[in-house]
């Protein structure tokens, strides 16, 4: 069957038109709506695997130029935390390092420790001239004060992008590390051909590491910025009337399944940052699910990410980006990072 609604759409996911005006576009009404039901395979499902593969390799080219030049990036990671997820991410890193030439150097510190043995060993870390990148995996216990480990981190080996210095350069559009994961949905609808100037963008949450970040990024006037852009949280009033206005919806809230198709309009672009353990019938005793109700949001959207293998594997692609990119600040060698 053919369905005009695909190019109707493809322009949508290209951003020459926005989904307001597909939904008005005659053809669709008269048409097009029963084929979107009739016909689900229109709507893309982001493969951020490949995305990251590509970067990485990428990225891998630009390890060999430094290697050329005798320098060898290297990324430490400190896990402070016995969790579970936070040892899988942790040694995700680690392996994806060892993959491009990076060397990693990981270090573990009880959590019961004082929150000096941190500082002390980020002190290190700082000092030591073979580490180009430090990342402390949050969250850190609670008798650790979260933003006094940010300020110890070297704002120049800060590839979390985490540091209010790197933060303010963000905001003030003279970004040195974009923080990962938002960095990382960027680079994914840019490779899908998904604009964002001139469309409307809704972040769900406002955190520092995705929400707030995200935002920043989308209204910079940049490629992959100058979005129209809307944050919302759990204050946020008639959350679905907002989230149906989106050209582009960022799902990050930490809340299992909380978007549904509902709260989705037609031929959205739907990014699922959530990574939500819930228990299930398995191996495991648990089972990976986004913010979104997958299902549901996919028969709205016109492209969406999947989870696992959506918005994940993308920020751990952009820390070894920024990654290089410290190398390549610290040591004066330049390379070409895309
Ligand atoms: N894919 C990836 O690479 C990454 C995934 N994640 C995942 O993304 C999700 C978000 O992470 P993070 O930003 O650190 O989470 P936080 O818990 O720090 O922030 C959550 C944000 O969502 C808001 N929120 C919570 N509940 C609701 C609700 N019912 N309606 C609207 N807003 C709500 C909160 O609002 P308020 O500020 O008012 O409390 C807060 O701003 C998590 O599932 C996390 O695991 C995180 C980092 C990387
Ligand atoms: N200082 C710091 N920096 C971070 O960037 C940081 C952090 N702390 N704390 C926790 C969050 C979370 N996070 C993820 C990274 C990759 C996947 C990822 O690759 N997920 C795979 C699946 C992973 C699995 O199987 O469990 C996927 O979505 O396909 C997920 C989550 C980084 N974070």
């Amino acid at each position: 069957m053919t369905c005009d609604t695909e190019s109707v759409w493809k322009k949508v996911r290209h951003g020459t038109a926005s989904a307001a005006e597909a939904r008005a576009d005659e053809k669709f009404d008269s048409v097009d709506r029963s084929c979107a039901t009739v016909n689900p395979t229109m709507t893309t499902i982001i493969d951020g695997n490949e995305v990251a593969d590509q970067i990485q390799s990428e990225v891998s080219t630009c390890v060999d130029t430094l290697r050329d030049d005798g320098v060898t990036p290297g990324l430490a990671t400190v896990l402070m935390s016995d969790d579970g997820a936070s040892e899988t991410y942790v040694s995700m890193k680690q392996r994806t390092c060892e993959e491009l030439g990076i060397e990693s150097f990981h270090h573990e510190i009880d959590p019961d420790e004082p929150a000096e043995v941190l500082f002390d060993r980020i002190d290190e870390l700082n000092e030591d001239p073979a580490v180009h990148g430090i990342l402390v995996q949050m969250p850190v216990p609670d008798h650790v004060e979260k933003r006094a480990v940010l300020e110890r981190i070297d704002p120049v080996k800060d590839v979390d992008g985490f540091h209010p210095e790197n933060v303010g350069k963000l905001v003030a559009g003279n970004a040195r590390y974009k923080p990962c994961t938002p960095h990382g949905v960027q680079k994914m609808l840019a490779a899908y051909d998904i604009e964002t100037e001139g469309r409307d963008a809704v972040v769900v949450g406002r955190s520092d590491i995705v929400g707030k970040p995200m935002a920043n990024l989308f209204i910079q006037r940049d490629d992959g910025g100058n979005a129209t852009t809307t944050v919302c949280h759990s204050r946020t009033d008639d959350l679905a009337a907002k989230t149906r206005e989106a050209d582009i919806l960022v799902a990050a809230a930490g809340v299992p399944e909380m978007i549904d198709g509902e709260m989705v309009g037609e031929g959205a672009t739907v990014v699922d940052v959530g990574i939500n353990r819930v228990d299930a019938d398995n191996e495991k005793g648990y089972e990976l699910v986004g913010d979104v109700d997958f299902e549901s949001a996919k028969e709205k959207a016109s492209a969406i990410t999947p989870v696992p293998g959506g918005v994940g594997p993308l920020t751990i692609a952009m820390l070894m980006y920024n990654t290089v990119k410290g190398a390549s600040l610290q040591s004066g060698v330049p390379v070409d990072l895309p």
